[in-house]
């Protein structure tokens, strides 16, 4: 039977896929690390791993995802998402495992009025975002067996993010101001977990970088309203600017990514993000 390892199996991705898992247990052994288990900065230890598990597949789920805290912790957001991801894409190619590796819309600056795709001009705006970009060149670089998955506004039931802390804000406040003038595609984890799992499933013969995320484009705002809809919270949501939240990290203005290449070449069709988000809402409030 095949090995799928997954890095950063704790985090939203990781536990996405430990949620679905089960499902495909017939075909595939999974081996769920941690960073306690596995930390991917560590080479020896990356390097131990794969001589004990020898996977075939190995999905990195780690990463550094603290996107203000990223402009003063440059050291560690490359740590993680630059040089971690090298010392797993070097480890793969050794052991000819495929890497699916999991990127981000912040690679892009904003700057644009149709929707990125794969080749288009990277140039992120903040640490993470460049953290990001240095990953996906060194992964792609290290191991020609590797798919780079970029995604965007990702939020689940599990971990830290954007649904969850605004239904935990609705919770503490009556009103709101929610930045309207930054667009992109809110996706659901579980909805990544399932793209994965299929490309993996097709045994992926094409690889390089791919754009998954749920569609069509938002705000910020229409996403919160719809959060608070979904939820049923009487929160009042105020549009504002961008200059009327500043953040240190500096956010791409519109980030929407063609989603086209993925579908035509492995057959995943992307959800709409407000029935993604009906679902997750369902989890968070029952
Ligand atoms: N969250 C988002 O909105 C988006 C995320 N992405 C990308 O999707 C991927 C998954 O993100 P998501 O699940 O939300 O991230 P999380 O922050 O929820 O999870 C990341 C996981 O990585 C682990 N980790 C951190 N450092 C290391 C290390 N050195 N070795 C091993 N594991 C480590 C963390 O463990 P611990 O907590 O113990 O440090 C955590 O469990 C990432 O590549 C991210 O960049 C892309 C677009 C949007
Ligand atoms: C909490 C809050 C945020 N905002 C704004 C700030 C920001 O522009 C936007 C999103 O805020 P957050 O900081 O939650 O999201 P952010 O950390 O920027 O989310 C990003 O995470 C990384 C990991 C990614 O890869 C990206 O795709 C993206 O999902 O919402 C408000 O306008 N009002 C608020 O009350």
């Amino acid at each position: 039977m095949k090995k799928i390892l997954v890095t950063g199996a704790n985090g939203q991705l990781g536990q996405c896929i430990q949620k679905i898992a089960p499902d495909f247990e017939d075909r595939f052994e999974f081996i769920f690390a941690d960073s306690q288990a596995l930390d991917i900065t560590d080479a020896d230890s990356v390097s131990d791993y794969f001589y004990d598990h020898k996977p075939h597949f190995c999905i990195n789920a780690a990463a550094y995802t603290a996107v203000d805290l990223a402009e003063t912790e440059s050291e560690k957001a490359f740590g993680v998402n630059a040089e971690g991801i090298k010392n797993l894409a070097e480890i793969c190619a050794e052991y000819k495992t495929v890497l699916i590796h999991v990127s981000t819309d912040y690679v892009f600056n904003g700057d644009t009025q149709i929707s990125y795709s794969e080749d288009s001009f990277t140039d992120p705006q903040g640490v993470y975002g460049a953290s990001k970009l240095a990953g996906e060149e060194l992964a792609l670089a290290a191991n020609p067996k590797t798919v780079v998955i970029r995604t965007s506004w990702l939020y689940s039931e599990f971990s830290k993010n954007f649904v969850k802390t605004m239904l935990n804000l609705f919770r503490q406040r009556p009103e709101l101001g929610i930045v309207n003038d930054q667009f992109g595609q809110p996706t659901n984890a579980n909805d990544l977990a399932e793209a994965i799992l299929k490309i993996i499933g097709t045994e992926p013969k094409v690889y390089g970088v791919f754009h998954f995320s749920n569609y069509p484009e938002t705000t910020w705002f229409d996403f919160a309203e719809k959060i608070a809809e979904f939820a049923k919270s009487p929160v009042k949501l105020n549009p504002i600017t961008t200059e009327q939240f500043p953040t240190p990290a500096k956010r791409p203005v519109r980030s929407t990514m063609a989603l086209d290449k993925i579908e035509e070449t492995y057959g995943i069709e992307p959800e709409h993000w407000e029935n993604s988000l009906q679902d997750c809402i369902e989890i968070l409030t029952k």
